[in-house]
């Protein structure tokens, strides 16, 4: 015996020392082989492509064990896609790595196979995974281990997932139906300044909405939700949708409804959205003129407060067409979803698009109240009590001021916080001194009432609940 394992040591030092690496891998390889020959096992392959069809269980795999295989193989391949956030590890062709599932030892390896000749005669090659494990595990493996390895990789995909914002305005010249960007805007809800009461509404709606798959099934209405946004210019539309698709970690699909030619590529363009995304088109009224179901549009000259006129193309979406894209029954081709409309205008919406089940939920962005006022000089200021809050508290009601204007006057005084509140104080000041000199002087009291004689929307924001919430009643009756 003692001289048997003498004998092996020479053997084993001489081999060490003397053979060249790969043959030294090549005899374990063999002995390997040749002990798992000895060992009862079922495998199972996943090849990269079948058909020239990717395969989206090589795909999952590849994440899988990317995830779990980090400290096992010699040799790992690192990379990184452009904008995407980490570093990708895979593992190397021709190694192995074990994993275990409930108890249950499976031996995954990968390898780079030849497929065949390709059109131009050369080979092509392909590469597979091959999973083996013992036969009295072959059940679990098929039931229970490849959809758990499916649901994990997607869980990884979402986690390292960068958020697209995807434009249809710019696609036309690459032939594509979206152009997809990386999307990362710093608006969210606690950035937001809006009514405290509307913005928790507003929270806890999503919410719910994002809880409601099953409800949704039950009630056989597809799962999507429709918000309109409206109000005057500056008063925060687009920062609530970036912070929404903030909130629900969604991707944003930004329609141009001026770039679409016809109903049916408003219809491609649904088609070709993912779940989980907020549709957005902005400024509806300015987009097309919805005056009618089938009007269509040829050539008309659009212009956006604040904006030069533009002539938009030739079109031929109709109002139906837009029906249609909100709630036709294309609209439910894939799962969650957001629509948002935009508007300074809700009084020049056609009703039908109003209505629940289309716009589930109607919006009032209106001029800056003391609620949002504050948020405003916290964030920008840092400011959370002073003297002039109270001031501005005592003027805002009677006065129009956007957000966007307060935020610009913040803004530039960045070095000096308090000078920030003295110069917002002074400019309502001198709003509401121009507006007594015209005699137009609204009601006390109300923190949002506006002055008459504007066409803008002139609900407070106990009307702009009341509203919603009746939206709601109508929407489950
Ligand atoms: N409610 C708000 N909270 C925080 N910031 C705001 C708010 N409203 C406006 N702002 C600031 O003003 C800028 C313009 O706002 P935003 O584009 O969201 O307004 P809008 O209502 O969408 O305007 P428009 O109708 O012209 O598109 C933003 O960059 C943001 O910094």
């Amino acid at each position: 015996m003692g001289s048997m394992i003498a004998t092996i040591m020479v053997i084993q030092t001489a081999v060490r020392n003397f053979l060249p690496p790969w043959l030294e891998r090549l005899i374990n390889d063999f002995f390997a082989k040749f002990l798992t020959s000895l060992k009862p096992q079922h495998a199972i392959i996943i090849e990269e492509f079948d058909n020239g069809n990717c395969n989206d269980l090589y795909d999952a795999i590849h994440l899988y064990l990317s995830s779990k295989c980090i400290s096992s193989p010699k040799v790992l391949k690192f990379f990184k896609h452009k904008n995407a956030p980490n570093v990708t590890k895979k593992m190397n062709s021709d190694q192995s790595f074990e994993d275990t599932f409930k108890g249950a030892k499976v031996e995954w390896s990968l390898k780079q196979v030849t497929s065949g000749k390709g059109s131009r005669g050369q080979e092509s090659t392909q590469h597979c995974f091959k999973l083996s494990f013992h036969p009295s595990n072959k059940n679990m493996i098929h039931d229970e281990y490849i959809p758990h390895i499916m649901e994990a990789s997607e869980e990884i995909l979402c986690k390292n997932r960068q958020r697209k914002l995807y434009t249809n305005s710019l696609s036309d010249h690459l032939g594509r139906s979206w152009l997809p960007i990386p999307f990362s805007h710093p608006s969210t809800f606690e950035t937001l300044a809006i009514n405290p009461v509307l913005k928790s509404e507003i929270q806890e709606d999503l919410k719910r909405f994002m809880d409601r798959k099953e409800f949704y099934n039950r009630v056989g209405r597809s799962w999507k939700r429709g918000y309109l946004l409206y109000g005057p210019p500056g008063t925060g539309k687009t920062s609530l949708i970036a912070a929404i698709a903030n909130f629900l970690e969604f991707d944003i699909y930004d329609l141009e409804l001026t770039a679409v030619h016809s109903n049916s590529q408003l219809k491609n363009l649904l088609i070709n959205t993912s779940s989980k995304s907020v549709i957005v088109v902005e400024d509806i009224d300015c987009s097309l003129d919805l005056s009618g179901r089938t009007k269509q549009v040829v050539n008309r000259e659009v212009r956006r407060e604040g904006d030069p006129p533009k002539k938009i193309s030739l079109s031929t979406v109709s109002l139906s067409g837009v029906l249609n894209f909100v709630d036709g029954l294309w609209s439910c081709c894939a799962g969650e979803r957001l629509m948002i409309f935009t508007t300074n205008h809700k009084e020049k919406l056609d009703p039908a698009l109003l209505r629940a089940g289309r716009m589930d939920k109607h919006i009032n962005l209106s001029y800056c109240e003391i609620g949002a006022f504050k948020i405003l000089a916290k964030n920008y200021l840092d400011i959370e009590e002073h003297q002039m809050i109270k001031e501005a508290e005592e003027v805002l009601p009677l006065v129009k001021i956007t957000p966007a204007d307060i935020a610009e006057i913040f803004l530039s005084c960045e070095d000096n916080e308090e000078m920030g509140l003295v110069n917002v104080v002074e400019e309502m000041k001198s709003r509401l001194s121009k507006m007594e000199e015209k005699e137009i002087v609204p009601e006390l009291g109300s923190p949002q009432s506006l002055p008459v004689g504007d066409d803008e929307e002139t609900l407070d924001s106990d009307e702009t609940l009341q509203e919603s919430s009746s939206c709601e009643q109508e929407e489950w009756a």
